[in-house]
């Protein structure tokens, strides 16, 4: 029997990961390529002619998947019935300005669309905020929207996951799915840390550690590191505008993995509620190393964290409360 159509908003879907990310969904790519979808897309007034356009070319593009499409402004109508919501609305960072600029213009939009999902969203929506500054804005939406189970609010650093497994199989020459188990801990900023300590790579002669391979460690603490961490910025230089196909591409990968689940013995990372686990302070969207069953995710414990990491956990853990301060004093 054919499936039911899952109901997925994309929040800015007029702007450029929108524009990206809606056919990936309505073929499939987000929840599998038997599961119909019905496509709610919001934008601003300004946006809502080119808004109106993405509409017509879903249309012409004659997804089989693609049950229906709701083009709107007004959020309450974006928001009704939806089973995934994923927030790409806001105002972007461009070429020189850090993510604490777009703080302001950001928390006000989470703050009120966090009412409109709590008030009209399918009971169990999950939501995955993409939106810079990604994890402080999914927690302004959890703190405004204190119905949704904190387990439903997520933030998107897959992306960084997905540059970190990049850049180890372009260092190794070997193909990105042999590589896995990477995790970006903290915030989706420069401060994040990509560590591969618990990393591996498949090979002819079983997994390997990817430290063993790599033979580098100036390359894997130094390098490595800020590459995966100014990646965002290397993009946003290279082509005036900030990383959207692999934007889109992860946030399916997110999505996808959390609903259908994370494949045995492979973790994948989440911006996620913290509730303690690794002496991240309880309170902060911090991304941690998750596996995911049964459409619910599950930090993984007990990986062994050295001093050197433990530095890296505690700044960005340090910056996002610092985020959460500023963001709490932008809205008051
Ligand atoms: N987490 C990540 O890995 C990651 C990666 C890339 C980009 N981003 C962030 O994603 C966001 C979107 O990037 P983009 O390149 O698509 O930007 P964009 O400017 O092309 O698109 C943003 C869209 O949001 C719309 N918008 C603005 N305010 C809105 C509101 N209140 N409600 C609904 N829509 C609204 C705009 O009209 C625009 O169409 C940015 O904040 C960017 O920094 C995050
Ligand atoms: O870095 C940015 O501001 C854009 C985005 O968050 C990215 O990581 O590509």
């Amino acid at each position: 029997m054919a499936k039911e159509p899952v109901r997925v908003l994309v929040t800015g879907a007029a702007g450029q990961i929108g524009y990206a990310l809606v056919p990936m969904i309505a073929r499939g790519v987000m929840l599998g390529t038997d599961q119909p979808v019905i496509l709610h897309m919001l934008d601003i007034p300004p946006a809502a002619e080119a808004l109106n356009g993405v509409k017509m070319e879903l249309v012409d593009a004659a997804f089989p998947l693609l049950k229906g499409v709701v083009a709107t402004t007004d959020a309450v109508e974006a928001c009704t019935g939806v089973n995934i919501a994923v927030m790409v609305g806001g105002f972007p960072r461009k070429e020189g300005m850090e993510r604490k600029d777009v703080m302001s213009k950001n928390v006000s939009i989470y703050k009120a669309q966090a009412s409109a999902l709590e008030q009209h969203a399918a009971p169990n929506c999950k939501v995955l905020v993409v939106a810079n500054p990604a994890n402080t804005n999914a927690l302004i939406l959890k703190e405004f929207a204190p119905s949704i189970p904190a387990k439903n609010i997520t933030c998107l650093t897959r992306l960084d996951h997905n540059r970190a497994l990049g850049q180890i199989s372009e260092k190794l020459n070997v193909q990105v799915s042999d590589v896995k188990n990477v995790i970006i801990w903290g915030n989706h900023s420069s401060s994040q840390y990509p560590d591969v300590n618990h990393a591996t790579v498949n090979t002819a002669a079983g997994e390997k550690p990817v430290r063993e391979l790599v033979k580098d460690d100036a390359w894997l603490n130094g390098e490595f590191i800020t590459t995966v961490q100014q990646r965002g910025a290397a993009i946003i230089k290279a082509r005036k505008l900030s990383s959207a196909l692999s934007a889109a591409s992860s946030a399916c990968d997110h999505i996808r993995d959390w609903v259908l689940g994370t494949p045995e013995g492979t973790w994948v990372s989440m911006g996620v509620y913290s509730g303690g686990s690794y002496n991240v302070p309880a309170g902060l969207i911090y991304s941690f190393p998750v596996t995911c069953r049964n459409g619910e995710w599950t930090i993984v414990q007990g990986l062994s964290i050295d001093e050197f990491s433990r530095k890296k956990l505690d700044l960005t853990a340090e910056e996002l409360s610092e985020e959460k301060a500023l963001a709490y004093s932008c809205l008051s």
